[in-house]
């Protein structure tokens, strides 16, 4: 078995745009799975690495963005096997033990992976480079490196606006903190707690909205302790006591709630569908985009529910429906800030307005998604507006246009948000560039065109 499934570069798809159609057809119908969630395979990568012994994981999702996680775990002194379909294993060095990589560690596309290991790498004295593609390139880590300047990191060097490359040196010692996050960020959380792990003393990190849990679970499962308390109405207090020993421990990656969102919107506003989602992680932290669609009249039950790798999943059945539009509240964001695209394509499905609150994350993504969706839709024959930090989309109740093509702009969630779009559409819907849905759902497609989807 090869050490790994075989990749393109990051750069690939800069010099090789391939695009993409999807074409309304029959309703879709069967039963799918869809690939690990993204959140828990980098983090099961990173414990692997920062834990003492064999840490095996099952269901790891192997596209492309947790691939580069994994390369980096290499780089710092993991023996990372790929034992077959999900199935990985990866030998830790342990805090403490991490070694200086001999080059640069590239991230490609991801956001998590490199945010998280500046947060690790930050708090180990060993220097270390950070790159990417054009799109990382684009986004800000200054949220990463102020925590992390405060716990004692040199920045070396960076771009305009702490952007990569960039190189870090840690520490002997990092300190601990008590770090208020700027904006809801799972990400800029976790790299605190992780860069906790090496400071003595207890590390707190206080966010105002409660965001995406997988880190805290993480530590507890390998054995750090932390505490978890509630902070005003929506926020968390959490305090990681530092320097424990992290042991090897198994981890079962349930299905992506954020991939699980495209076969859903497709059955919803393909006519006469009906599909079957497996065993999809409904961690509460997660599920604010299901919320939004049952306040939207979308017809989703709940069966076999379940738990995988201390997660609760169920099994989607969804039936296409009439939707109406609605408001969705802005402290709803972090439970479903990777769904917002695809939920504008639902919108523009529905009856009347939706306005989605509050979005000026989705500003600094893979791309700026506000203007994404804005274009893709408008392209499509659709009104859509963005109204400060709010998108507005004014849906028809019916048919939709489609015959555009919509930019992507290196962004996998456009990318599979506008083809999901094009099932329904009267005339078929073109991305520009299909190259990196491979970054979070391989088989994006092959698994569309099972349910019966005309996308090729
Ligand atoms: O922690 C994580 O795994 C993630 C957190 C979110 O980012 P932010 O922390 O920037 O909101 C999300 O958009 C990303 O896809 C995954
Ligand atoms: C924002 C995303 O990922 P990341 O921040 O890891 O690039 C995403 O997957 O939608």
């Amino acid at each position: 078995m090869p050490d790994r499934p075989s990749r393109q570069s990051s750069l690939a798809h800069a010099q090789h745009p391939v695009p993409v159609t999807a074409r309304a057809g029959g309703p879709l119908s069967g039963r799918v799975r869809v690939p690990g969630d993204k959140s828990m395979s980098h983090r099961a990568l990173i414990f692997g690495l920062l834990a003492i012994g064999e840490t095996k994981v099952s269901g790891l999702l192997e596209g492309e963005d947790v691939m580069r996680t994994a390369d980096a775990a290499r780089a710092l002194g993991a023996i990372v096997h790929h034992d077959g379909p999900g199935a990985w294993r990866v030998r830790g060095v342990g805090i403490g033990g991490l070694r200086e990589p001999a080059g640069v560690l590239d991230f490609g596309n991801a956001g998590t992976g490199s945010r998280l290991m500046m947060g690790v790498c930050g708090a180990h004295p060993i220097t270390t480079t950070f790159d990417g593609d054009a799109s990382l390139r684009k986004r800000p880590m200054r949220r990463i490196l102020d925590p992390l300047e405060l716990m004692g990191t040199t920045i070396v060097s960076a771009q305009e606006g702490g952007r990569v490359p960039l190189t870090l040196r840690g520490p002997r010692e990092p300190v601990p903190i008590i770090y208020r996050t700027p904006v809801a960020s799972a990400q800029i959380k976790s790299a605190v707690l992780l860069a906790g792990l090496a400071a003595p003393g207890e590390t707190t990190v206080i966010e105002t909205e409660a965001t995406r849990d997988h880190t805290e679970t993480m530590l507890r499962h390998f054995g750090a302790q932390v505490d978890v308390t509630k902070e005003g109405a929506h926020g968390r207090r959490i305090v990681l006591k530092g320097q424990p020993e992290l042991q090897a421990a198994p981890v079962a990656v349930p299905a992506d709630p954020s991939s699980a969102a495209f076969p859903l919107v497709a059955a919803l506003i393909v006519p006469g569908s009906e599909i079957l989602i497996e065993s999809v992680m409904t961690n509460p932290l997660r599920s604010g985009f299901l919320t939004t669609l049952r306040e939207m009249g979308a017809d989703i039950t709940v069966e076999n529910e379940g738990n995988e790798g201390g997660e609760a999943v169920a099994t989607l059945r969804v039936r296409a429906s009439g939707l109406q539009g609605v408001d969705v509240p802005p402290e709803r964001a972090p439970s479903m800030i990777d769904e917002y695209p695809v939920l504008a394509v639902a919108a523009a499905f529905a009856a009347g307005t939706t306005r989605m609150r509050g979005l000026q994350e989705l500003r600094v993504k893979e791309s700026d998604r506000l203007a994404a969706v804005e274009a893709g839709l408008k392209a499509a024959g659709v009104t859509c507006t963005i109204e400060g930090d709010d998108l507005v989309v004014h849906g028809t109740g019916g048919e939709v246009a489609g015959g555009g093509t919509a930019a992507t702009h290196l962004d996998h969630r456009i990318a599979m948000s506008f083809l999901v779009m094009g099932l329904a559409t009267r005339k078929p819907v073109q991305i520009d560039d299909g190259a990196m849905i491979a970054t979070s759902f391989p088989g994006f497609i092959a698994l569309m065109n099972e349910l019966g989807g005309d996308i090729a």
